[in-house]
């Protein structure tokens, strides 16, 4: 199995290495346009290899896509981190172009590829990488509800004084402060709906850390997060490499379910060999319909922005 993983920044890297210490991949290339970081990341994660006991080949390679050749996964994470203050959509100018040239050049080498996308405004790149190659939509993967469910469960066991593990929770939608749609009803802490322990003011508030969970991050390290971001998408690539069926809420391009058409954005599937393998249309309460309905029309304005 042959991961690459395009931007060898803070997420890109913490990617690496969270795929690494899972040790399931043979192979791992880190790819970055600044000359020799990439080189430097891998070298330093592969001497934690005796470390941490993974047997996961890092390599580092400053643009060079060949070493890229016949990747079953790649990761793209290459693009500008919001500063505090900035929302994500505001990065669009420059991931754009970044995003759209580094999709065609990992094509180049690895046609059968299955590509994870990252960089931000994530559901909108997603839908540029579904515009402009030839990739089946079930091989092309937007990488966000991971992340903003996690954050979801950490702030939904904060307020339930409950350990992580006791609680699942989900959030869909689109990736950004005002679209993402914690699904509070859906909620449970060991089966239980948190509806049970927390009044609805409480879960409110949960919902709306979880919303602002990366602008909270950004404020406080100055530049967008980087561990669980990382571990998230290790999350999905660990689950298609080994065919694991496991649902996650991922971006995707959507033909009708959901009510949504020709637009790519948060919503549970099943994760396995051949990427998306299934999208599952979860029944919604009318709020949450009309969240998701309001979350997609503020993705679709930021898809306008696209030069296709
Ligand atoms: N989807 C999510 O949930 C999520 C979470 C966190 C961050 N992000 C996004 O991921 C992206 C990366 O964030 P980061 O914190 O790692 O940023 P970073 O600045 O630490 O790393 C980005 C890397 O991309 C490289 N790069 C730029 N242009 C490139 C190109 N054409 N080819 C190859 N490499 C190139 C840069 O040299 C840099 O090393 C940002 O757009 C950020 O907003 C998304």
């Amino acid at each position: 199995m042959k991961v690459t993983v395009v931007g060898a920044g803070a997420v890109g890297a913490s990617c690496a290495e969270y795929i690494a210490i899972k040790n399931f991949a043979s192979e791992v290339v880190l790819l970055d346009i600044k000359e020799g970081y990439a080189e430097g990341k891998a070298m330093d994660l592969m001497q934690t290899a005796s470390l941490n006991g993974f047997d996961t080949k890092i390599t580092g390679v400053t643009n060079d896509y060949s070493k890229t050749a016949n990747s079953d996964i790649a990761v793209i994470t290459s693009g500008i981190p919001r500063k505090p203050g900035m929302t994500r959509e505001e990065l669009i100018g420059i991931n754009a172009g970044i995003v759209k040239s580094v999709a065609s050049s990992l094509i180049e080498h690895s046609p059968n590829v299955t590509m994870i996308v990252v960089s931000n405004p994530m559901d909108t790149m997603t839908y540029l990488v579904h515009k402009t190659t030839n990739l089946p939509k079930n091989k092309i993967i937007g990488m966000g509800g991971a992340l903003d469910s996690a954050r979801f469960k950490y702030r939904l066991a904060e307020a339930l004084e409950a350990p992580i593990s006791d609680v699942d929770g989900m959030v869909i939608g689109g990736h950004s402060d005002v679209g993402m749609v914690p699904l509070t009803s859906h909620a449970t802490r060991n089966s239980i709906k948190v509806s049970t322990f927390l009044s609805e003011e409480r879960l409110q508030q949960v919902a709306e850390d979880t919303k602002v969970g990366g602008a909270t991050l950004t404020k406080l390290l100055g530049t967008s997060a980087w561990y669980a971001p990382g571990a998230a998408v290790s999350g999905l690539v660990q689950a298609i490499a080994c065919d694991q069926k496991k649902i996650f809420p991922c971006s995707t391009y959507l033909e009708g379910e959901y009510d949504l058409n020709d637009i790519c954005i948060g919503v549970p599937v099943v994760l396995g060999k051949d990427g998306i393998e299934q999208i599952v249309d979860i029944p919604l309460s009318d709020a949450e319909k009309a969240k998701m309905q309001e979350s997609a029309q503020g993705v679709s304005k930021t898809n306008g922005l696209l030069e296709l």
